[in-house]
Parts: structure tokens; C-alpha cells; sequence
């Protein structure tokens, strides 16, 4: 789930990376999509998926922008001809300025915390310090966020979007209403 920032605007995430305990089955996903309002962007998360992969998804829903959670390179991004974010997992020597470079045409960066063997989806934050504050690419920041922590890490980060999974669940894969309206909550009192 993302948030942007300048209007509160949520944009929900379909995971399809088979080892996520969110990973979501095609015929649910489309379920999903349907049920939708109109105006409200779909992401799908992928994970070094083989092309076949995500075009069958492609073929099936409507998906507004396609995020890139592994180690795809930029050309791998850009086969479908659609609107991406591509996640970064941060650590100390991280370049994002040489990451802004290489997937300029990335409609954004997401950053999430590194964690050593997982892809994403960890529930852990990483040091906000190591965002630079000039970032050519809109920042999507995620990682670890949560009703308590995100109004901090919006002033000091100043993101474009905030996105998060793990903290607004009861158990991983049920998101809980009430810890996501908490969530916007915080995200309101940022006040930038
Ligand atoms: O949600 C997952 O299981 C997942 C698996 C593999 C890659 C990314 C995944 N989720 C994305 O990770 C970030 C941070 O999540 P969290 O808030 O720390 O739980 C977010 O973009 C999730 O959509």
C-alpha cells in the first residue's frame, strides 16, 4: 500500500512473488482489481520474475505500474512499456544517486531496508540518514513503517509516497483497518 503524500491517495499492491506468505493468486487478484473504485491506481509487486511471468499477469489485469522488488536490471524494467518503481534495498554503501542514474526513467525509487536472503516485505527500517536529500526520482519510502514511526520518517525523509505492508497487519497477509487508519493518521500528522 502506498501513500502519497501531497494528496492522501492509497494505491494498492498485488504481490506476485510466490515465496511472499502475501503472494497472491492470479483469479483473487482479479477479484481484487474489479471490486476496485475507479481512479485508483493498481501496483503489481514482482520479484525477478521471468518475463513469461509477468505478461501473464499482464494479460489478465489491468495493472497501472509494475514494481520491481529483486535485482532486475534497468532494460529488464523497461520491457513491458509500462510505469515502474524499481526498489532499492538500502545499506551502508548504497549509491542511490548511481541507482537514480542507471533506472532514470523509473517513475520512482522505493526504498526499503536490506536484509541479507529476503527480498522484501521484512518489517524492518533502515537509517534514513542514508537518503540523500536530492534524489533525482521520486522517493517512495518503505521498510519497517508503521502508525507510530512513518509522521518521523516523513518529516526527516520528505518522501513523495510512503509505502507500507507488515504494519498495518494483524498476521503477515491480513492487513487490519484499524492499524490502517491509525497509518493515515500518522501520515496526516506529519503535516509538511
Ligand atoms: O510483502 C512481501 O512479502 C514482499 C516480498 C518480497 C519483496 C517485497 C515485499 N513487500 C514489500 O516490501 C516493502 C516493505 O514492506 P514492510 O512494510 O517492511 O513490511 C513494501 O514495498 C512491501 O510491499
Amino acid at each position: 500500500m502506498h501513500w502519497l503524500l501531497r494528496r492522501t491517495v492509497v494505491t494498492p499492491s498485488e504481490v506476485f512473488y510466490r515465496s511472499s506468505p502475501r503472494n497472491i493468486e492470479l483469479q483473487r487478484a482479479r477479484e481484487i482489481a474489479a471490486a476496485l473504485p475507479p481512479f485508483i491506481s493498481i501496483v503489481g509487486l514482482f520479484v525477478d520474475a521471468a518475463p513469461s511471468e509477468v505478461e501473464a499477469v499482464l494479460a489478465e489485469i489491468r495493472l497501472d505500474v509494475l514494481q520491481f522488488h529483486g535485482d532486475e536490471s534497468p532494460e529488464a524494467c523497461r520491457l513491458y512499456g509500462m510505469s515502474y518503481m524499481k526498489a532499492i534495498r538500502v545499506r551502508k554503501d548504497t549509491n542511490l544517486l548511481q541507482y537514480a542514474t542507471q533506472y532514470h526513467d523509473a517513475r520512482a525509487l522505493l526504498l526499503d531496508a536490506y536484509l541479507p536472503g529476503m527480498a522484501g516485505g521484512t518489517g524492518q527500517v533502515f537509517d534514513w540518514d542514508l537518503v540523500p536529500p536530492q534524489l533525482p526520482l521520486p522517493v517512495v519510502l518503505a521498510g519497517g513503517l508503521n502508525p507510530d514511526n512513518v509522521a518521523e520518517a516523513i518529516r526527516q525523509v520528505r518522501p513523495y509516497a510512503v509505502d507500507v505492508s507488515g504494519g498495518v497487519e494483524q498476521t503477515k497477509g491480513i492487513k487490519d483497518a484499524g492499524k490502517i487508519a491509525a497509518f493515515m493518521r500518522g501520515v496526516q500528522n506529519a503535516a509538511l
